[in-house]
């Protein structure tokens, strides 16, 4: 495996933990905290022009901070690679935990779902669509919270979400009618038709639209036709009729769902989408970097504050979620 020197000492690369079109996700190791983390390392001999597609990601991700969005710690930039180091979701893909339980239950997709459209509805809060909605990029952590991942199709559109897209992306499978009929859309409103899609999948195990043929695909999306098994309440069916609506003019909102009586079945409070770290936390894991590295408190903050995603950057959000899983602070001299 090509060793890269500028890891040595911060990192240690494990095994491959998934590997897409010109990247390749290792698991890792930050030795400073020794907290495991998924290292997405991209060739940019490879990139070509989707170089300019990983750099708005990188900056989608340094906006980013939501329970339910993998988290990015540090981007390293060298001569010939990107790394971007992230959230290590040890639960895997949503998409296996439903093929193992074959279909889940009410209550148990209303728990995910409920965390899906938190995460999309703070994305579209700060201007992004995710565009790629699929279970493949849906990964839970080790208390089974949904972690949204790879926003390399995530678009921000000049001018606000309600300026309309053109570029065809993401899976043909979750792809909203407008989408695949090659029309302007709302990133907005195709991300609501790919979570119709999802909810389906968490409820029935078998996807609204399927065909190995890509034309039938196209046509059953078109169609808006989907079969309704029987074991589906009427509630469910309900809500996936309006987010499965083909005229996107007549499709429920982001907002509208957040809301929605299913999603507040038995639960109280409607979807949070804001979801606030502890000042109390910060304060304590910039006291130990600041005894770690020998500085005073203030001029640690003062780097941090510049959140240049360095290694410090990674040390301190590792810190912070250390703290919140209750486990306790220690950091590790770099051999
Ligand atoms: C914002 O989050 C992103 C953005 C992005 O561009 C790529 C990724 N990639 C990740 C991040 C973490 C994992 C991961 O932890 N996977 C995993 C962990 C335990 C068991 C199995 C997988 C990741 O996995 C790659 C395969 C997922 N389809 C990708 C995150």
């Amino acid at each position: 495996m090509v060793k890269f020197l500028e890891l040595k000492g911060f990192y240690e690369l494990e095994r491959t933990i998934g590997c897409g079109g010109f990247a390749k996700v290792k698991l890792a190791t930050h030795l400073a905290t020794g907290e495991k983390v998924a290292v997405k390392i991209m060739d940019k001999a490879l990139l070509g022009a989707d170089l300019a597609r990983v750099k708005l990601e990188i900056s989608a991700l340094k906006s980013l901070s939501h329970e339910n969005i993998c988290k990015l710690y540090e981007v390293i930039e060298i001569e010939t690679h990107i790394f971007l180091v992230m959230e290590y979701c040890s639960g895997g893909e949503l998409f296996d935990h439903i093929v193992e339980k074959n279909r889940l239950t009410e209550s148990e997709s209303r728990m995910f779902f409920r965390q899906i459209v938190s995460a999309v509805a703070y994305l579209h809060t700060l201007g992004y669509a995710h565009r790629d909605l699929k279970p493949e990029n849906i990964l839970l952590d080790r208390h089974q919270n949904l972690k949204l991942i790879d926003f390399g199709l995530c678009a921000k559109p000049e001018g606000g979400m309600a300026n309309p897209l053109y570029t065809s992306c993401g899976s043909p499978t979750y792809a909203a009618p407008e989408l695949v009929q090659g029309k302007q859309y709302l990133g907005t409103e195709v991300d609501v038709w790919a979570m119709g899609v999802l909810l389906y999948t968490l409820l029935a195990g078998a996807l609204p639209f399927d065909d190995v043929n890509i034309d039938s695909l196209y046509k059953k999306i078109l169609s808006g036709k989907y079969e309704e098994p029987p074991f589906m309440s009427l509630e469910s069916l309900r809500l996936i009729r309006c987010m499965l609506q083909v005229d996107p003019t007549k499709r429920i909102t982001i907002k509208e769902l957040l809301s929605h009586p299913w999603l507040t079945l038995g639960v109280l409070e409607p979807v949070q989408i804001m979801l606030q770290n502890s000042k109390m936390y910060q304060r304590e894991c910039i006291g130990i970097m600041a005894t770690h590295y020998n500085v005073e408190n203030r001029t640690m903050w003062q780097h941090l504050k510049k959140w240049k995603y360095d290694y410090h950057t990674a040390t301190y959000l590792l810190l912070v979620s250390k703290k919140k899983r209750g486990s306790g602070l220690k950091l590790y001299s770099l051999s």
